[in-house]
């Protein structure tokens, strides 16, 4: 299908006998920023990283039609749930690696990121406090000139202040001809940026729809939908 950036059919992921992933099947389309929500445990990284082309699965996934893998992996800009930076590093090193490692990144866009994150370039990454550290992580991701952007719990642990600013840079610098899916289960926090959502609860796929159709549909915002699917 045109202006469909994932596309995933029947993809399952063992991990040592250990279903992480059990039959996925979705589609992301362009200019969509998508929450992926679920529980601890319910397959949201293994997902990514299947997105991200950084490990093997069964099934079919593909982005922009190309099998998730080598041949992908430069439409693919990952933030994982753990720093892509070193500690003894300043964050103008930090860009400048990021920039030598992948030739789509925009420099000048990380500079306005910076700026608006309010990091300062000779900060020490090993000084920042993990609202900032989130901050540089999330410049690094979307300062690459990529088609998927896959966002690991972008503002896990951070205060309030900070993830409303995170959330308000991925608004102000998203680019609508890529996609961005977003996982977390803080969702009440983040519900406002999601055009869609996707519910995934023991490895597979509950539930997928825009934010604005559920809404109406059941009359209820995300999170209480998802306290409902999740219920114990
Ligand atoms: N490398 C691994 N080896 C073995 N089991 C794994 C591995 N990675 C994940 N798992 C298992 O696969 C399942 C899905 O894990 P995954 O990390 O994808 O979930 P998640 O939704 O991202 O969880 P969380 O919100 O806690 O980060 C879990 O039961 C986890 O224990």
């Amino acid at each position: 299908m045109k202006d469909q950036i994932l596309h995933l059919q029947g993809v399952s992921k063992n991990y040592a006998g250990k279903k992480a992933l059990d039959q996925v099947s979705l589609s992301i389309g362009k200019g969509k920023i998508v929450g992926l929500l679920g529980t601890n445990g319910s397959g949201k990284s293994t997902l990514m990283k299947i997105a991200a082309g950084l490990i093997p699965y069964e099934g079919s996934a593909t982005v922009l039609g190309k099998p998730a893998g080598l041949e992908s992996k430069a439409e693919v800009a990952f933030m994982p749930d753990r720093p892509l930076t070193e500690s003894w590093m300043r964050v103008y090193e930090a860009i400048r690696m990021q920039r030598d490692f992948y030739p789509d990144f925009d420099e000048n866009k990380a500079g306005q990121m910076l700026e608006f994150m309010n990091l300062r370039d000779r900060d020490r990454v090993s000084t920042l406090s993990k609202g900032m550290l989130e901050r540089l992580q999330l410049t690094l991701t979307l300062s690459r000139k990529a088609r998927l952007y896959l966002l690991d719990e972008p503002i896990g642990g951070v205060d309030p202040v900070a993830r409303a600013r995170i959330l308000d840079a991925i608004l102000e610098f998203y680019d609508e001809d890529s996609s961005i899916v977003i996982s977390t289960h803080l969702v009440r926090e983040i519900e406002r940026i999601f055009d869609e959502v996707l519910f995934l609860k023991q490895g597979k796929v509950v539930l997928q729809d825009e934010v604005e159709q559920l809404r109406s549909k059941h009359g209820k915002s995300v999170e209480d939908l998802f306290k409902e699917v999740f219920a114990e």
